[in-house]
């Protein structure tokens, strides 16, 4: 890796969470010099606002020689960059409504990433990330592309199935969000766990949390508090209903399964029920961040282009753009840092097939990621929920390759929040409406 001056790109450099990423390159501007940002998008209004906010940050930190771009032009934000951070939306919050609310209206789970929403989403994200890898191939093959866009494991599994030499590395802010949560509430330094997980992408459990400085596994006593007191939303998600009814739920989980902290994202399958009995069917939490983190964003723009000279930086992501800025400098500095990835299985859950994607614990160092592989075979509880997940998924991306309607069908039909498979048919034939100017065409 080249130790001069890098070239950044951010794809889907509107996002809302540009600000932060972008806050913690500057954080560790020592470790990451930086020459260029380059903002990459397809909505210049978007874009635009962000270039006012990210300018605003580089004269606030007098950093007046970092160069900033924003373009719509994908040769001028990829050639020669060095980084990619990829968070895009395909279809954005209007169309992430659609997948909430239209199984809501059939009584099933309407989730970002969960469920029959997750798997329209899927849909929409494999055709904007393989042109975003593309375009990378072309213009900047050596550049390592950090991937945040959701659903996690299904990009991951269509990216492979087209660019399987492809630098990217794909990750998920919730299992350091949950720790860093854990360790707010309980009194403990996350920074001095080494923690053991395994599942797939917002589907997981932890086996074992070992605190260097407490010289045990502290993960007993960690469900042992969940079972007894709720955990309270730590400060970046401060005022967060839908976080504080997220984490209320790991004690709903951790009571009936006490031998490991679940993942919180395992609620909509364990307990898909309840989390619709719970969802406003009109009011979904696509509404709540348009109204939240999308109007701030662009409240926040709107004040720099009236000169406001106050402090207009109005953001609290926790540790989400740290978690990927440290994986960049791991990288480039051959750090070997340990992270949660989503990663081809390849063994190490030994008794899942190796061709699923998984998350697990892996070193980041000059040439990628490093997993680790498990000691032991996962139980047959873990071991049912995650290959009619894995099933699930790869059957969603056989139906986006093949525009197989057929096994679009078998897909939400073995999706874990769908009890029929008429309501899985109604769902996907109102998807598919929904869903035509992105999903390709199934027959
Ligand atoms: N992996 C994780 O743990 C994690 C955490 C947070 C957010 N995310 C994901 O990050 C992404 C961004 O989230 P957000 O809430 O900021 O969304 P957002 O809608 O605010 O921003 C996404 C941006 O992507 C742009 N975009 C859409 N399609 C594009 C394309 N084909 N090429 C280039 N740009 C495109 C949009 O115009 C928009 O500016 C989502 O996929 C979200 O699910 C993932
Ligand atoms: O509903 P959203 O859009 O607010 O968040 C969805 C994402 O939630 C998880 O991540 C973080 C989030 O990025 C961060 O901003 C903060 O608010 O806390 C969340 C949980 O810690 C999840 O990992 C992502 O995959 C979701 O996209
Ligand atoms: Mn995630």
């Amino acid at each position: 890796m080249k130790t001069e001056q890098l070239n950044i790109a951010i794809a889907g450099g509107g996002s809302t969470y540009t600000p932060g990423i972008i806050q913690a390159i500057l954080n560790n501007i020592q470790k990451l010099p930086i020459k260029e940002i380059r903002l990459y998008d397809i909505d210049e209004a978007r874009n635009n606002d962000m270039f006012l906010i990210i300018d605003y940050m580089l004269k606030r930190e007098k950093l007046t020689d970092v160069k900033l771009i924003a373009t719509l032009d994908p040769a001028e934000a990829f050639t020669n960059s060095d980084f990619i951070f990829s968070q895009i939306r395909v279809g954005g919050m209007k169309m992430r409504e659609k997948d909430e609310k239209i199984p809501l209206k059939h009584g099933l789970v309407g989730q970002e990433t969960c469920g029959l929403g997750g798997f329209a989403y899927g849909l929409r994200s494999i055709s904007g990330l393989l042109e975003i890898v593309g375009f990378v191939q072309k213009y900047a093959p050596d550049a390592w592309i950090l991937n945040y866009t959701n659903p996690e494991t299904i990009i991951s599994e269509a990216v492979r199935r087209v660019y399987p030499k492809a630098r990217m590395l794909n990750a998920c802010d919730m299992t350091i969000s949950i720790e860093e949560t854990i360790a707010f509430n309980y009194g403990y330094d996350r920074k001095n766990w080494i923690a053991e997980y395994y599942g797939l992408n917002h589907f997981g459990w932890y086996t074992k949390i070992y605190d260097k400085s407490l010289e045990r596994d502290v993960m007993p006593e960690i469900i042992e508090k969940l079972n007894t007191e709720n955990m309270h939303v730590a400060d970046f998600n401060e005022g967060d209903k839908t976080w504080q009814d997220a984490f209320n739920m790991m004690s709903v989980i951790t009571k009936s399964f006490p031998n490991n902290i679940p993942n919180n994202y395992l609620e909509y399958y364990l307990y898909s029920d309840m989390v619709v009995e719970d969802s406003d069917k009109n009011y979904t939490r696509a509404n709540m961040v348009m109204e939240g983190r999308e109007k701030n964003t662009k409240e926040m723009a709107e004040k720099i282009r009236q000169g406001k000279t106050e402090d207009v930086l109005n953001f609290n992501f926790g540790e989400h753009g740290q978690y990927i800025v440290d994986m960049a400098t791991s990288i480039m500095n051959d750090e070997h840092k340990r992270f949660m990835l989503i990663v081809p299985n390849h063994g190490a859950i030994p008794n899942l097939r190796p061709d699923a994607v998984v998350e697990v614990p892996a070193y980041v160092g000059a040439t990628g990621a490093e997993p680790i592989s498990l000691r032991e075979n996962i139980c047959d509880f873990h071991k049912g929920l995650m290959e009619a997940q894995v099933a699930a998924e790869k059957l969603l991306v056989d139906a986006y390759f093949e525009h197989s309607y057929q096994k679009a069908l078998q897909a939400f039909t073995l999706n874990q929040t769908v009890p029929s498979a008429r309501l899985a048919k109604l769902v996907l034939d109102e998807m598919i409406e929904a869903n035509k100017k992105y999903w390709p065409e199934l027959k």
